[in-house]
């Protein structure tokens, strides 16, 4: 039986995936799944994907089912720059207003709920629709893109709209860094294949420290010619993400879910993080 790997198919996730071995990791039965991160949480959910990046909200929702995997994840302290609400009036106008939101995303979607209900205590209408500015804003206010969509339109309306950056929002607010993506595994699968677990796990978190190590720079070569923009708007991206799951990341992460469950926009309260601590040994 094989082990499935969501492979989230933002440039965002790279720095795990670039170096892995996955000829090797073939060998051992292992599989790729490069989907977005909606997708991917489905999957996990479904059983489809064993273990991998998946939106931090979507742990919340399954927080008895998986295991986070320690030291990896996709966190901002401040602007992250990959995600944006766009809008046509500024952001303390848009009470009793339409959001559309890119269907693509859990954990800032849910994260745009809290800055607008909670921080700014607005009442909005959403709707969940493909990310394209054009159409979303059609016939809404502003509207919601996340990953290398919210790169690309940021190019395109940066100058033309007014765009808050979330992670920033979330900073001023908390003063917290936010953990938008965490690397899970279903209890299932550990319990099954502990060993490969261990392998996986180990092989993120040695692409991780070689994409460090090397500045991303082999990493930003290729998505220079993949996905356009300039070297330093790729270096200043990659340098501002932290890619660490420790105790402040996990700090933040929990205000997140405590907010969201007063909110009720998780039916069950995350009692703690359940991380990995067979990790290295195993
Ligand atoms: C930083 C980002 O984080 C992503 C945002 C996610 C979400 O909103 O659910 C999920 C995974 C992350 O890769 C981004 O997409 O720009």
């Amino acid at each position: 039986m094989s082990v499935v790997i969501g492979e989230i198919s933002y440039t965002n996730i790279r720095p795990f995936f670039f170096y892995l071995d996955r000829p090797m990791l073939k060998e051992h039965n292992c599989q790729f799944v490069p989907q977005v991160p909606a997708q991917l949480n489905n999957e996990m959910a479904k059983g489809r994907v064993d273990i991998g990046g998946i939106s931090s909200f979507a742990y919340a929702e399954h927080a008895l089912e998986y295991t986070l995997l320690p030291n990896l994840s996709v966190t901002s302290y401040g602007a992250v720059n990959s995600i944006f609400l766009f809008s046509k009036v500024p952001i303390n106008e848009l009470n009793g207003k339409k959001v559309a939101l890119t269907w693509s995303s859990a954990s800032s979607v849910n994260l745009l709920k809290i800055i607008l209900e909670h921080f700014y205590s607005m009442t909005i209408s959403y709707t969940t629709m493909n990310p394209n500015v054009g159409s979303m804003l059609e016939d809404h206010d502003a509207c919601l893109l996340i990953g290398d969509d919210a790169i690309v339109a940021k190019r395109e309306y940066g100058s033309s709209l007014h765009h808050y950056d979330l992670g920033e929002l979330w900073f001023n607010q908390t003063g917290l860094p936010m953990t938008f993506a965490v690397f899970a595994v279903r209890n299932e699968t550990l319990r099954h294949h502990p060993s490969l677990v261990g392998l996986i796990y180990r092989s993120f978190l040695q692409s991780k420290l070689e994409s460090e190590s090397k500045n991303y720079q082999p990493m930003i070569a290729e998505i220079v010619k993949s996905h356009g923009g300039e070297k330093s708007f790729w270096d200043h991206y990659f340098q501002k993400l932290c890619n660490d799951f420790g105790p402040e990341e996990q700090k933040g992460l929990f205000y997140y879910y405590q907010l969201l469950y007063k909110m009720k926009y998780l039916t069950n309260p995350v009692e703690k993080l359940q991380i990995w601590d067979g990790a290295i040994s195993k």
